[in-house]
């Protein structure tokens, strides 16, 4: 299983490419960083990998990735529905009983500071509370590819903290982990880092 960028290129219009020739392995077990100034193309790349768009140049090789997920910068849920619901569904999708469902969700809901809050419907949850919500229910739908926008920008340090220990669990499961991400932390705690701003043409 592993993702690889062969020769990947993309730009829009008749502006100049963000990146070019970008050659990389994204490998099981391992986290990547996606940095880069703002604008250079870090969710234009999440996109190609992804496999939503096509780059201009090269391709993209996925060994054996079926199952993908992709937390989004900007959160969206139903929402009259709990918290719970959102990470008990794809758990659910899996055949799990209700109840099983639901005690998997809670423990994923506190992995990421969210146990508190597992009743309150989507659309009282802050940005914040949301995003990591949908990062728990990524989680539940058991990914091999795991592409994350942003998860820590809007989170005071202590919460970044426990994304980033909920990133390191599931990598430790076998799961291609991508984050774009602006935070030196989350960079850290990263085990490879691919710099945008160093492919801008
Ligand atoms: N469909 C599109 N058509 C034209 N230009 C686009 C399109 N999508 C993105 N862009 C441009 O491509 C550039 C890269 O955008 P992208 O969202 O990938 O950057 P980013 O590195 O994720 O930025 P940020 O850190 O601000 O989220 C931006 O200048 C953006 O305006």
């Amino acid at each position: 299983m592993r993702v690889r960028l062969e020769h990947v290129g993309c730009g829009f219009d008749a502006l100049p490419p963000l990146f070019e020739d970008l050659n990389y392995d994204f490998r099981p077990g391992d986290k990547y960083a996606l940095t880069g100034p703002s604008g250079s193309g870090k969710s234009t790349l999440l996109s190609i990998i992804a496999g939503w768009m096509e780059p201009t140049s090269g391709r993209v090789a996925r060994d054996g990735i079926n199952r993908i997920s992709w937390v989004f910068q900007n959160p969206h849920g139903v929402g009259p529905r709990s918290a719970l619901d959102h990470v008990a569904l794809p758990l659910l999708a899996q055949g799990l009983r209700r109840t099983d469902a639901e005690a998997k969700a809670l423990a994923l809901m506190d992995s990421v500071d969210l146990g508190s809050i597992a009743h309150r419907p989507f659309r009282q949850l802050s940005g914040g509370e949301a995003q990591r919500l949908l990062l728990a229910r990524a989680i539940a739908a058991d990914p091999q590819l795991l592409l994350v926008d942003e998860p820590t920008a809007q989170l005071d340090r202590h919460t970044g903290e426990s994304v980033n220990s909920a990133l390191e669990a599931i990598s430790a499961r076998g799961t291609i982990i991508i984050v774009a991400t602006h935070d030196p932390a989350t960079r850290e705690a990263c085990t490879h880092v691919l710099d945008l701003g160093k492919h801008r043409k």
